[in-house]
């Protein structure tokens, strides 16, 4: 896949983001005009009113979100292509439960892109008003616990306020939803007073907090003891050798709570900050649900849409980073050659191939012998791209993706079956697809993984591993541990 480079605007001493304000008039215009769209349709509109602004940097303008509207924002960057969404608040939000959630989210939203009022958007702008965000959960059969409460089977949120730096561009979009009968006035009122709000958490933000080293101060345990996970992996192993299935993807999750005598609380922005700086090259993600956030640095693409270009990337097949240069390119060396990890790896490409075969013209791989290499792991990864074809969504892609067998398994129901009876772990989010829409069905989802929910005190992470006849229980466990690592260090642990 190809990433584009974007010079580093900070660097290149623009000033960074100090105030926004929009210009009442053109405000009042839209709403105006919302307002008799929603009339003549009967329904709600949506007005969008979109700024260029200056360079922020994603991480100091996020708590700044958070303060303005506490328990609903995102956040979401890849700091190596300089790309990012930070929203807060629900202008409106689409909330799906069960087997239809992706054709119910995509007609949701249909209907609100549908008759939007658009206005101050650049004309050179390569995403399309108004940008939604959100995800879904693993698997729609497995029953929820409430641990993931606030986090339906499918979410996407049309934010008050959204931040966004794209292709060079750095923009706000303040999006209000108008039905028929609505006071524009009042509309106008609310608009303001969360401008305010936000130029007051802007005013008082401090980048100078000192981070928080949690190392000495955090319990960790695993929510399924360690041999007992050991023990499923050999169970798994055994039922592939007998034929039930060619691949099972198991997770675990551990929880982590700070000690009773630590008075400091679990603080996202900080985790986001540790999370960007040793994972430059994953998507850095957070969706604050009420008291939880779930958090993460995923290496993951599932599928990207632009310009109609689909791109998406097998990744599956693991090994640790090496100690020095040499011994980390023997161990690479050995990951391609593996015979197990390109087993692994294949059954991933091969699906992903057939899926987008539905969607795509032209349906092509990159080269199968890459590696991708992160802070404690390196993969196997098979970029695959194709030309969309016309009347798709990237939902309707997902749909059809999730859950690819780099998280599920093979066969996927079997698999499945498999995970929700023997796991025994409510994954929630994990392991799904979360990212942004636009208004032109292009957008981005990554895999949720090497993620976790986090709360005030306490935090539930999640590692899985592929597992496939050739599996060893002690290998994949050690895997698991590395993969945990990603949040462990974000959460404040240098061990
Ligand atoms: C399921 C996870 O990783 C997947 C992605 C890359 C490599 C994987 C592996 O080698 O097992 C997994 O398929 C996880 O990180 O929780």
């Amino acid at each position: 896949m190809k990433f584009m480079v974007v010079a580093n605007r900070e660097s290149m001493g623009t000033p960074p983001l100090r105030s926004v304000s929009f210009d009442q008039e053109q405000l009042r215009v839209s709403l105006q005009e919302a307002s008799s769209r929603a009339l003549h349709y009967q329904r709600n509109i949506v007005a969008c009113l979109v700024k260029p602004v200056e360079y922020f940097q994603p991480i100091n303008l996020f708590p700044c979100l958070q303060q303005c509207i506490p328990g609903d924002c995102f956040f979401w960057t890849q700091p190596s292509t300089q790309t990012a969404f930070i929203g807060c608040g629900s202008a409106a939000q689409i909330e799906t439960w069960g087997a239809t959630r992706f054709t119910e989210t995509a007609t949701g939203w249909q209907t609100l892109v549908e008759h939007a009022v658009i206005s101050g958007a650049p004309s050179d702008t390569q995403v399309r008003f108004p940008l939604f965000y959100g995800g879904f959960s693993f698997d729609v059969l497995q029953p929820t616990t409430p641990l993931w409460e606030g986090f339906p089977h499918g979410l996407l949120i049309l934010p008050q306020m959204l931040f966004l730096q794209e292709a060079g561009q750095t923009m706000v979009a303040i999006n209000i939803l108008v039905g028929p009968d609505d006071d524009i006035e009042l509309h106008l009122t609310q608009t303001q007073a969360l401008l305010e709000r936000f130029q007051a958490a802007l005013d008082s933000h401090s980048t100078r907090k000192s981070m928080i080293n949690f190392s000495q101060c955090m319990a960790i345990h695993d929510l399924r003891p360690a041999n007992e996970w050991r023990e499923l992996v050999g169970n798994i192993v055994r039922q592939i050798q007998a034929g039930l299935y060619q691949k099972v993807v198991l997770a675990r999750g551990v929880q982590v709570t700070l000690n009773p005598q630590i008075q400091a609380s679990l603080d996202v922005s900080q985790i986001l900050t540790r999370l960007t700086r040793s994972n430059p090259g994953s998507y850095i993600f957070a969706i604050q649900r009420g008291g939880r956030c779930f958090t993460g640095a995923t290496p993951e693409c599932l599928v990207r849409i632009h310009e109609g270009q689909l791109s998406t990337m097998a990744l599956a097949g693991t090994a640790p980073r090496g100690t020095n240069e040499l011994e980390d390119e023997q161990i690479g060396a050995e990951l391609l050659a593996s015979a197990k990890n390109q087993g692994e790896h294949h059954s991933v490409v091969a699906m992903l191939q057939e899926t987008l075969l539905q969607f795509c013209r032209q349906v092509r791989s990159g080269d199968q012998r890459q590696l991708i290499k992160l802070k404690n792991v390196q993969h196997l990864m098979t970029p695959i791209m194709g030309e969309l074809l016309a009347g798709y969504s990237i939902l309707e892609v997902i749909a059809h993706l999730h859950p690819t067998p780099a998280v599920g398994g093979l066969p996927r129901q079997t698999s499945l079956q498999a995970i929700r009876e023997q796991e025994a772990l409510d994954r929630g989010w994990y392991a799904s697809p979360i990212g942004w829409i636009d208004a032109g069905g292009g957008g981005e989802f990554a895999v949720a993984l090497r993620s976790g929910l986090i709360g005030e005190r306490d935090a539930t992470l999640f590692a899985g591993c592929g597992i496939v006849a050739a599996s060893d229980p002690e290998s994949e466990y050690v895997e698991s541990c590395l993969k945990l690592k990603v949040m462990l260090h974000g959460l404040g642990w240098e061990n």
